[in-house]
């Protein structure tokens, strides 16, 4: 295998890296001169256009000075080892099959990209455009992509939303992959059998049901439950986040009534997902996500604007807006990253798959999942890992949050292997060692950031007695991002209570109006993760701020980019 990957590298390095380099160094010094003469040269022309230009130029600027990421350096340096030099030759092979190989087919056979910002071309620029197709070919979504652009013309469409059933899987807390036991999930979180088909688009990264199914009811059995009396605690033999959801799931296991389907003559062969055995495999997987001749190819204002239109969703009951859902659905993206492995993240987009989705922390996110998945329809040629951070990042600023930066450029995986092990989710029921324990030494997060981020989710939606077992708010108004979790977390007086639906226990206010998990409790507990909350309930601006770095580290964990911006590895 090894021999193979060096006469890859070999074979790419010296054939293909040579006439990548020779192309690209043509095309850029052309596309410099040249927009420097139009900018000289255009002054009458579109001022829409010309401020794309100037956005363009100053990209290309950018990218000649942006950094090699550091880990990428360190594979590059001199093996310290002998056993470390086949780490490297591997890493560097696929680095240079990657770069060289994939993208050079790439450039060469796609159709030339164009940023337009509303995704369609106004007449009296068509030729002015048609003129530059061929030097901007080598643009990516990246370059001249400024998310602050705000174009002024209206947009070509708006598009209908609807909740889509998702099919999930009963075993995914087990460590067994979860393609035999399904069923499907409403954007209610109510569970049962399939009943509408499944769209074509989402069944390509869902498990399908096989036709040739037996369906049989499967009682799904629930994590043991232990409580005392100050704090409820949850023994999880599988993982079960957020799990104070434990005697909820026992009650929902009764009362709904969960249909599963069971595969007749499942083989380990055709559980098995598409592997990635061929180059040709690669390059197809690629391109797919790289359809530079959409329309609305690189344009992520409009993906933005999307984004923004469906956050409003009045059959979302009781909350009618899908915020706080997006934002969740985009920590739990990232939150399976695991710093020493360099595992999880949202890199590879592999929440898109079963077998990560339906780890049980992950009940009720179907809902930004959803409508995520339909906005991907629209834009095709975005990455997923690159979606989904953004998702959480428009909500956020759409519930009146700080700016977060977020930067296109991720990959997804082409299938499910690269799914982290489930049940890294944090457990809403246990102390502050164990938010270090997720927090700081897996996800890499200092007290501060982990206190902005766990203050700034929370003082956003609430909690869904159907979803976790938990249920209320935490703050009086859970649609404005503000600092109204740390203030009520230190005026108001807590203490422990049942939730009605599900029996688990959780922290009330005195009028029960508000209430708080355990690890939120620890905020206030922990003295050191006191101190932050005590700053942040003082100062909001500069709680804004600290959640905006901390958000933006989260929407990039186990991101690695090359020089391009572009996240190369780890297909
Ligand atoms: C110790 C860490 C954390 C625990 C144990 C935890 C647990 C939970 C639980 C149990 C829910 C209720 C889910 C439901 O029933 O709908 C929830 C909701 C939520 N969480 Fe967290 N969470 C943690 C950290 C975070 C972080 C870091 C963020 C984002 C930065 C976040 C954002 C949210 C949001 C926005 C909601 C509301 C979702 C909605 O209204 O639909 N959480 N969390």
């Amino acid at each position: 295998m090894a021999a193979y990957r060096v006469y890859q590298q070999s074979l790419s390095y010296s054939v293909y890296s040579l006439l990548a380099y020779i192309y690209t160094a043509i095309s850029q010094s052309y596309q410099q001169v040249f927009l420097v003469h139009n900018e000289v040269q255009n002054k009458d022309a579109n001022s829409h256009f010309r401020d794309a230009q100037f956005k363009r130029r100053e990209a290309l600027l950018n990218r000649r000075s942006r950094s090699v990421s550091n880990d990428i350096k360190d594979f590059f340096d001199i093996p310290s080892s002998f056993t470390d030099s086949f780490a490297k030759i591997w890493f560097r092979s696929a680095y240079y099959y990657d770069k060289y190989v994939v993208h050079f087919l790439d450039i060469i056979t796609s159709s030339p990209y164009i940023y337009t910002p509303n995704g369609y071309i106004a007449e009296d620029m068509e030729s002015h455009i048609q003129e530059q197709r061929g030097m901007q070919a080598t643009l990516t979504p990246i370059l001249g992509v400024d998310p602050t652009y705000e174009d002024p013309q209206e947009l070509p469409t708006t598009k209908e939303f609807y909740p889509k059933p998702y099919i999930l899987s009963q075993r995914s807390a087990g460590k067994i992959h979860p393609t035999d036991h399904l069923v499907s999930q409403n954007v209610f979180g109510e569970l049962s059998k399939p009943s509408s088909p499944i769209k074509p688009a989402l069944t390509e990264l869902f498990d399908i049901p096989d036709k040739s199914v037996v369906v049989s009811a499967i009682p799904i059995k629930a994590p043991e439950v232990i409580s005392d009396s100050s704090k409820p605690v949850v023994k999880h033999s599988a993982s079960a986040e957020h799990s104070a959801s434990a005697k909820h799931s026992a009650s929902a296991s009764t009362s709904v009534s969960r249909a599963v389907t069971q595969h007749k003559s499942a083989t380990p062969s055709q559980e098995e997902p598409p592997v990635s055995k061929s180059i040709f495999y690669k390059i197809k997987i690629r391109r797919k996500n790289k359809q530079t001749s959409h329309p609305t190819y690189g344009n992520y204002d409009l993906v933005r604007r999307r984004i923004k239109d469906c956050l409003i969703q009045p059959s979302y009951q009781p909350d009618g807006n899908i915020g706080p859902n997006m934002v969740r659905f985009t920590w739990h993206c990232c939150a399976h990253y695991d710093q020493q492995s360099g595992t999880g993240g949202c890199s590879g987009g592999t929440l898109r798959f079963a077998q990560e989705f339906n780890d049980i922390g992950n009940t009720g996110l179907n809902t930004a999942k959803s409508y995520l998945d339909q906005i991907h329809e629209e834009f095709p040629w975005m990455s997923f890992a690159d979606l989904y951070t953004l998702g959480g990042v428009v909500a956020i600023e759409g519930l009146a949050g700080p700016k977060i930066e977020w930067k296109p450029g991720r990959t997804d995986c082409p299938d499910s292997k690269k799914v982290p092990p489930m049940g890294r989710l944090p457990f809403a029921t246990l102390g502050s060692d164990h938010v270090r324990e997720v927090f700081t030494n897996r996800l890499g997060f200092t007290d501060k950031e982990t206190v902005a981020l766990i203050g700034g989710g929370h003082t956003l939606g609430g909690c869904h007695a159907r979803f976790s077992g938990f249920h209320g708010i935490w703050t009086k108004n859970p649609f404005k991002f503000d600092n109204e979790f740390f203030k009520v977390l230190l005026e108001d007086k807590w203490s422990i209570g049942t939730v009605p639906q599900s029996g688990v226990d959780q922290y009330y206010n005195e009028d029960k109006s508000l209430m708080m998990l355990n690890t939120d409790m620890e905020m206030m507990r922990d003295p050191e993760f006191k101190k932050w909350t005590l700053i942040f309930a003082e100062d909001e601006q500069f709680f804004f701020a600290q959640f905006a770095i901390a958000y933006a580290k989260l929407i990039e964990l186990g991101v690695i980019r090359d020089e391009d911006g572009i996240q190369r590895v780890k297909l």
